[in-house]
């Protein structure tokens, strides 16, 4: 379980260089968004100012809000591309953004700006695509991050830790929104028979 740092700081105690970032990273279904979820709402219970990020692209269980795939939800604000959270965060002490994978390369720097000015910033979004390559910008945001959790789902096919997102039809795009129709977690194993045909 993630516990928080340096919790007690308040606005007025915000120095420039504070701030840190925290990435929640692993395949779908593993409880990044849950994750995030509990932070942003320990956040709030300690009466922090939060504003929460996701792409205008991802909305598949509601426009506005983050939504889990268990229905956890919480409120945010949807955004093209992640020089926007720069200027609609300037006034807030922690800054969540989920599904990270879909912003443009701009939100290494974003969340580094973020953190420089004295924020905690949250991001939470896939390390790996459905071929098991890298799916930036979250492994450059790993880089610059001060911690780093890896969650992890439960494999489809045979109950084993899993790591890896598995797309269930052909497509060969590399951002595809999609569900418990259109991908699987699976683990190393699974993974690999599947991307052999040999399901
Ligand atoms: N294969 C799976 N492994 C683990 N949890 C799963 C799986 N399929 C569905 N779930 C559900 O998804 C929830 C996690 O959802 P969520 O936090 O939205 O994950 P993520 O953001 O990583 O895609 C779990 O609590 C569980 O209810
Ligand atoms: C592997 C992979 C996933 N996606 C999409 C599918 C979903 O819309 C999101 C991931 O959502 P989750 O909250 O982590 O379950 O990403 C994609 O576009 N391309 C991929 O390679
Ligand atoms: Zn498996």
């Amino acid at each position: 379980m993630f516990i928080e740092p340096h919790f007690g700081q308040n606005n007025s105690e915000r120095k420039a260089g504070s701030g840190w970032i925290e990435v929640i990273c692993g395949s779908m279904f593993s409880g990044k968004t849950e994750e995030l979820i509990r932070r942003l709402n320990r956040a709030l219970l300690a009466k922090k100012n939060i504003e929460i990020f996701k792409p205008e692209i991802d909305k598949r269980y509601h426009h506005s809000n983050v939504v889990s795939h268990n229905e956890n939800a919480i409120r945010s604000t949807p955004v093209s591309f992640a020089n926007d959270i720069l200027l609609l965060a300037s006034e807030c002490e922690i800054v969540g953004i989920d599904e990270a994978q879909f912003f443009d390369d701009q939100l290494v720097e974003v969340c580094v700006k973020l953190a420089d000015s004295g924020k905690r910033v949250i991001v939470a979004g896939l390390d790996m695509d459905f071929s098991g390559k890298p799916f930036e910008p979250v492994p450059s945001l790993m880089a610059v991050a001060a911690f780093i959790t890896k969650v992890h789902a439960i494999c489809m096919r045979c109950g084993d830790v899993a790591s890896y997102s598995y797309r269930l039809n052909k497509s060969q795009e590399k951002v595809l929104v999609g569900e418990q129709e259109e991908y699987e977690a699976r683990c190393r194993r699974c993974f690999i028979q599947g991307m052999k045909g040999k399901d």
